[in-house]
């Protein structure tokens, strides 16, 4: 079942409890944590995703672009998270923050640069929920996507499969109408779109529409 997390990043911030209500349907709310060293860029931090939660009842998924995610990930959990997601080359120790994530009730995910690769954190993958393959390079939302991920994409889907692992499989990054299907056909089940949906006019209808597209390529391949 194809999953849609909307990214906030893509909205209007001085309207963000309209905007996240904006999309209302969508299966997690995708939420850019920055903070301009990790990324060159800065957005928000543990206020806002409190806020964020009381405003809106789809759950929040929290990419943390940030460095020191072992310090910071559990204070995403207690401010209402459902997912947390740190990258790979911030955290020092990720099996340990994993499982604390977690241990706090939350899914815990682990994100992967464009340059990084997959095999070196394979034996990590069951104490991951999400592994999520950047198809951009992080910091801003509405670049083109990365087409020389899909063999990535490939391999993850792949290693999950050979592990037997319920794990999902995220790409974030330029996602659209135009590059879902390439995405979907190569594993992935989990797809963030920021500007593709609050560029739209109506976003949810926007939300439904990548769904189904989504749904369909998995029906029609065999990728998993
Ligand atoms: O994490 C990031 C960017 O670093 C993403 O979540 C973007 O916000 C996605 O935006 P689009 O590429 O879909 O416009
Ligand atoms: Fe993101």
């Amino acid at each position: 079942m194809a999953q849609i997390n909307p990214s906030i990043l893509s909205a209007d911030f001085a309207r963000l409890a309209d905007e996240a209500r904006a999309v209302e349907g969508a299966d997690w709310l995708h939420v850019d944590v920055m903070d301009n060293h990790f990324v060159p860029n800065l957005t928000l931090g543990v206020p806002v995703v409190e806020s964020l939660r009381k405003a809106t009842d789809t759950p929040l998924d929290c990419h943390l672009m940030i460095e020191d995610p072992d310090r910071w990930a559990p204070q995403y959990v207690e401010a209402g998270a459902g997912s947390v997601t740190f990258h790979a080359e911030a955290a020092a120790a990720p099996v340990r923050l994993a499982r604390q994530i977690r241990a706090q009730g939350a899914r815990a995910a682990m994100a992967l640069r464009p340059a990084t690769p997959v095999e070196p954190y394979e034996d990590l993958l069951p104490e991951l929920d999400m592994l999520l393959v950047m198809t951009v390079e992080p910091g801003f939302g509405g670049q083109a996507f990365l087409d020389v991920m899909l063999p990535k994409i490939r391999r993850t889907r792949r290693l999950i499969e050979r592990h037997g692992l319920q794990m999902w499989l995220q790409v974030d990054g330029g996602v659209s109408a135009e590059t879902i299907e390439r995405c979907a056909e190569a594993g992935a089940d989990v797809f963030v779109a920021g500007s593709a949906v609050y560029g739209a006019d109506d976003p949810a209808a926007a939300v439904r529409s990548l769904r189904a597209q989504a749904e369909e390529t998995a029906s029609r391949t065999c990728a998993h």
